[in-house]
This record gives C-alpha cells, structure tokens and sequence, in this order.
C-alpha cells in the first residue's frame, strides 16, 4: 500500500490571517496578528512558546471554543464563522478531539465506559460504543484496564484512557494543551508514544501546546508564536 507523504495531503484545517485582541484593563492586548496554520491528517504539529505567548488563544480558536476577530478557521473547507451555534457545536463534537492536562474522567464509570460514552452520546448504541472503546484501550496498551475505574489507574494510566475517550468518536483533529503537563518524564514518553501512534493509525491531524521540548522530537512540525504570528521554531 503506497502512502501519501503528509505535506501532500489536503490540509483538514485551515487559519488564514487569524487575528483576536483581548480588553484588559490596561487597554487592548493583541495576541494572534495573523496567524497562519494548516494541518493535515496524520501530522503531528507542536506548539511551543513562552507562557503569554498566546498558545491557548490559538488552540481555542483552533476548536472553535473562541471566534478570531478576524481571519478565516476552516475545518473540511467549512468556514467557522459561517457555521450556526448548532453546528459549531456539532463540528466540535464529531470532527474536534480535546486533551486537557487534567484528565476530567467520570470517577463512577470504569475506563471502557469513559471511553465509549461520548459515543453513546451521539447515539452510538452501546456494544458497538464498547467495542470501539475496547480498541482504542488497545492501542494505548491499557486492556488490562478495561474494567478499572479512574481511581484505580496510575496518572499516566488516566490520561491514557482520556486520550482513547478524545479520538472516540474518530476526530479529524485532536487539539491537547499540556496533556502530559502533570506525568514524570518516563510514563509521559510512554503516554506520546501511544497517543502519536494511534493519531498515525487512524490519520488524525494533532496540534499540541507543551512546554516539554523534549516532546517535540515525535513531531512532524513545531512552530512557535512570535508577535502574534506561527513561525517554525528555532529548536
Ligand atoms: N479572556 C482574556 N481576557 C484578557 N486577556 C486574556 C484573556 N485570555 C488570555 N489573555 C491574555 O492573552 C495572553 C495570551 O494568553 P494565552 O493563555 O493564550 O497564552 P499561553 O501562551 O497559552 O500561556 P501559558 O503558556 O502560560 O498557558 C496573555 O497575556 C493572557 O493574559
């Protein structure tokens, strides 16, 4: 089976001359001046920067959780800002993945269900839910764990099964802020590995904040927020 080299995939998502400025107190403080951004599937694309830089801003407007002031956010050649509420939310829930540094597992459900309820959620009935669930533990070498609830399950072991929960619903983009920001260094390496091989197997593009620059070896791409704007980081 031939392989398309990722740049010549077509870009999933797309920011084109992103703006957004914030009211402080102390008058208007622009933060994104244009930020250009493209990723496609199966591409792994760091975002490092100083804290303040505006990495946040930019994995919020990224996921549709914030509206540049102006600037285009495309998602499958889909204009954010076109989209109503509705499918703004919509878009969020079946094309957006989320990774938090702080897990937000259900502690009453065992890892299986965490995983399988977004899809149940959207309707998923719940052998099938369970069945993909049970593969993406799998893949991130957590099916001894099934059947743990989070209370049970190491730091790693937890942010693993909110990884598995993240790409449930088989995202186009999973979008992760400092998802490791709280792992000692080994099971973080362990937790990337698995997260970047399942995203290559199931051609998921993956934008991620850290400060771990260790991390960006596995990368594709890193870029970093100067003046407002991506460039490729100098690392
Ligand atoms: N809602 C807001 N209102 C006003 N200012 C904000 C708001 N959100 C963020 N800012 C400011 O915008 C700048 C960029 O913030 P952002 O959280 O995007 O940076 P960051 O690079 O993610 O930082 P860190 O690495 O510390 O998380 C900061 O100076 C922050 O104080």
């Amino acid at each position: 089976m031939s392989i398309t080299p990722i740049s010549q995939r077509k870009p999933i998502m797309r920011l084109v001359d992103v703006c957004r400025t914030y009211s402080t107190g102390e008058g208007a403080l622009e933060v994104l001046k244009g930020a250009n951004l493209e990723l496609r599937p199966g591409e792994m694309v760091g975002l490092v920067g100083p804290s303040g830089s505006g990495k946040s801003t930019l994995l919020h407007t990224a996921g549709l959780l914030e509206s540049p002031d102006s600037g285009l956010v495309e998602i499958d050649d889909v204009d954010a800002a076109r989209m109503s509420e509705r499918e703004r939310t919509l878009t969020r829930r079946k094309k957006l993945g989320f990774v938090y540094q702080f897990h937000h597992l259900l502690p009453e459900l065992n890892a299986i269900d965490n995983v399988a309820a977004p899809l149940m959620i959207d309707g998923v009935n719940r052998k099938i839910a369970r069945e993909r669930a049970s593969k993406l533990l799998q893949a991130m070498g957590l099916s001894e764990r099934e059947r743990h609830q989070p209370g049970q399950l190491s730091g790693g072991e937890q942010q693993r099964v909110a990884i598995a929960r993240s790409l449930a619903n088989q995202p186009r983009v999973l979008i992760a802020d400092e998802p490791t920001g709280n792992l000692d260094p080994m099971t973080t390496t362990a937790v990337f590995q698995s997260l970047f091989d399942t995203a290559r197997t199931e051609q998921v593009a993956v934008l991620v904040a850290t400060h771990n620059l260790e991390l960006t070896t596995y990368m594709d791409r890193v870029l970093t927020l100067k003046d407002g704007q991506l460039t490729d980081a100098d690392i």
